[in-house]
């Protein structure tokens, strides 16, 4: 057992990513930033890509070379020709990984996907400040992921706000019920559900069932991590989740396009998600 004051893998993690997001201010000021973003078309709907048709599941489909539970996973040497099998196989929406240190992925490999692919591309990355909301639009991303256990509240409400005023959709990490309703009380529309512990890097499956419980049908519902295909998929379809987010399995499997479309199908069903079933 770690006491509440250890420093745990998440506080590790950050103090990397702000001593690089230092550099990269040094680099590019806020303006620059800004007017970048000001020459992009609009963001796209993550809220609509993710909620999907009756019944379907939708599928976030992550590029992840590397991460902290698992060290390096896959080389991926071209980020955007296999965002191009995700999108080929159904995926509705593109994750990718911009942290450097431990999963091995970067900014680059976010411009590269979008200029590829057409689903709405997540920033996956530890965002603690506006500017790396600012970077994530003016490379282009349309969703940009916040964790609730590395956020107080009110800097997590003033993200959310801020991602929500760029035109794209926060996607807000709970682990447990409480981070969720912290999670909807800072505005959040699409709440994710992480079967890991960031603070440990221990999976618990169970969690969506229990987190789950306190999302409204308003608000869309992403499972994610540890899932390893269509058995998956069903289940947590079945516990009322609209989209699954899914990385390893995607990068080590081999066949990336058939995982997903296996995943989609076997996932979407009028008969799932209509009414309570919970
Ligand atoms: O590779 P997996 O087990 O399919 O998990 C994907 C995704 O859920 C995981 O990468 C993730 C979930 N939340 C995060 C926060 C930061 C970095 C990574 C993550």
């Amino acid at each position: 057992m770690r006491g509440t004051d250890a420093v745990t893998v998440l506080d590790d993690i950050i103090a990397g990513v702000r001593e690089d997001l230092a550099e990269r201010q040094a680099r590019t000021s806020l303006d620059q930033l800004k007017e970048r973003a000001s020459r992009l078309p609009s963001a796209r709907d993550g809220v609509a890509a993710l909620r999907g048709g009756d019944g379907a599941l939708t599928v976030i489909a992550e590029v992840k070379r590397a991460s902290p539970s698992k060290g390096h996973l896959a080389p991926i040497d071209d980020p955007a020709a296999l965002a191009a099998e995700y999108e080929a196989g159904g995926a509705a929406a593109i994750s990718v990984l911009t942290e450097q240190r431990r999963f091995s992925g970067s900014l680059a490999d976010l411009d590269a996907v979008r200029a590829t692919v057409d689903v709405p591309v997540l920033r996956k990355d530890f965002v603690v400040t506006p500017y790396q909301v600012w970077e994530a639009r003016a490379h282009g991303a349309d969703l940009v992921l916040l964790i609730v256990a590395a956020l107080e509240q009110q800097v997590l409400t003033s993200l959310v706000e801020r991602i929500h005023s760029l035109g794209m959709t926060a996607l807000v990490e709970a682990h447990d019920r409480d981070e969720a309703l912290r999670a909807l009380d800072a505005g959040a529309r699409v709440v994710g559900v992480n079967a890991r512990d960031l603070k440990t890097l221990d999976v618990d499956p169970g969690v969506f069932s229990q987190v789950v419980k306190v999302l409204p049908d308003s608000v869309v519902r992403v499972a994610e991590s540890g899932i390893r295909g269509p058995h998956d998929a069903l289940d947590y379809a079945s516990q009322g989740a609209h989209a699954v987010l899914v990385g390893e399995a995607l990068v080590t499997g081999g066949n990336p396009r058939a995982a997903i479309s296996d995943m989609v199908s076997a996932a979407s069903h009028p008969s799932l998600r209509t009414g309570d079933r919970r």
